[in-house]
């Protein structure tokens, strides 16, 4: 399904450049311990996840990094480890901070391995997620290569079968180039439902529809406080999303060496937020498939969806209001900007 993507609150808004959002969450990062430039990584993936809508993991997800670094659980300061093991296999240990510097410090090398081989994979431990994956693909689509990312999260989704969670949202993001246009991009959670959408529907009173999560007793519930405080989620698609999840939890924990969601505990660490867990990709150079070349194969496939009527490719609501975020600026509601401007120390 797809999830709620409104602003968080209908007062009075304020619009900001995508610069201007950048340069404010970056000092957001420094004032809470991250080094400059894990500051300059983050900001930039959450506010273009704020720019392109992606609102479950964009400004709302700041006081949620605030806490996190606060209380210790996480190493702002962290400096990834890079392990070249193989032509084919890049390891990173993120020692214990955050996932997307990690990636920014491996991607080169990731890059020529596939490059090379005609596919290399990249695996990251001791890390913690907490944002939109498409950012982690959509780059290397833009640079003609085929990318494919997942990463697990916290236990809070019941297997189908099952009576209580066990896996987390689990999402999987896919990037493709073609020939004529963005590339093809999705990006989603195996649960029903992503837990940021759930906890801003909570925030604003919404219920949600029915078939994404049970309360406490497992009893099926459009809640979403019930969700949070003692219940659970479901994987979309009963079983087949149920599967996926699984096999997000083998790849992104068990490949990696990174916790699976039900492994690790924060309770020394109240506030804590992020998940401490894995995240894999594999990237490849479809230059070395057989056939016409793989974007212009794609964009025959683009052709022939539209043909049959389709109008909304996956990413195509992100591009567009990435292209209105870009003319007329990023909107803020006043009471997020304030609380922003606070943490920032202005
Ligand atoms: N870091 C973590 O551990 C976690 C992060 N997340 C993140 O949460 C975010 C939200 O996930 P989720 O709620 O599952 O995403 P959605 O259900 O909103 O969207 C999933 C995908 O489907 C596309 N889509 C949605 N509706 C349609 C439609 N009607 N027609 C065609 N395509 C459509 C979206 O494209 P479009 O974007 O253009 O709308 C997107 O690529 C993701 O970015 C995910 O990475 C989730 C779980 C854990
Ligand atoms: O929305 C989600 O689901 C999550 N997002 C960030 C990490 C934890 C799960």
């Amino acid at each position: 399904m797809s999830a709620p993507h409104e602003p968080l609150s209908s007062l009075a808004a304020s619009t900001l450049s995508l610069e201007a959002l950048t340069q404010l969450l970056e000092k957001v990062f420094l004032r809470h311990g991250t080094s400059a430039s894990v500051a300059r990584t983050l900001a930039a993936n959450c506010a273009g996840a704020e720019r392109d809508g992606a609102h479950s993991h964009g400004v709302f997800r700041i006081p949620g990094y605030v806490s996190t670094l606060n209380s210790g659980w996480v190493n702002g300061q962290a400096v990834p480890v890079v392990e070249d093991v193989a032509s084919g296999f890049v390891r990173v240990d993120a020692g214990n901070g955050f996932a997307q510097p990690a990636l920014a410090a491996a991607r080169s090398l990731l890059v020529e391995k596939a490059r090379n081989a005609g596919i290399a994979v990249l695996a990251i431990r001791n890390s913690h997620h907490f944002a939109a994956l498409w950012p982690d693909v959509e780059p290397f689509a833009e640079e003609g290569l085929v990318a494919l990312s997942v990463v697990n999260s916290m236990t809070c989704v019941v297997p189908h079968g099952a009576d209580r969670p066990l896996f987390g949202t689990n999402p999987i993001a896919f990037a493709a180039p073609r020939a004529g246009g963005a590339p093809i991009v999705f990006d989603l959670a195996t649960s029903a439902i992503a837990h940021g959408d759930v906890q801003i529907a909570a925030r604003k009173g919404e219920r949600l529809p029915a078939g994404m999560g049970v309360d406490g007793l497992g009893q099926a519930t459009q809640d979403p406080k019930a969700i949070l405080e003692g219940g659970a989620l479901l994987p979309f698609g009963g079983h087949k999303g149920s599967a996926l999840s699984m096999m997000v939890e083998l790849l992104a924990a068990a490949l990696t060496g990174g916790n699976f969601s039900f492994e690790f505990d924060w309770s020394n660490h109240p506030g804590a937020k992020t998940p401490w867990t894995g995240q894999l990709l594999i990237v490849i150079d479809p230059s070395k498939a057989a056939g016409q070349p793989f974007a212009e194969r794609s964009e025959e496939l683009v052709r022939q969806m539209h043909g049959v009527g389709l109008k909304r490719l996956p990413g195509d609501r992100r591009h567009l209001q990435r292209a209105r975020s870009m003319a007329e600026g990023i909107v803020l509601d006043e009471q997020t900007l304030v609380q922003l401007r606070a943490l920032a120390g202005e």
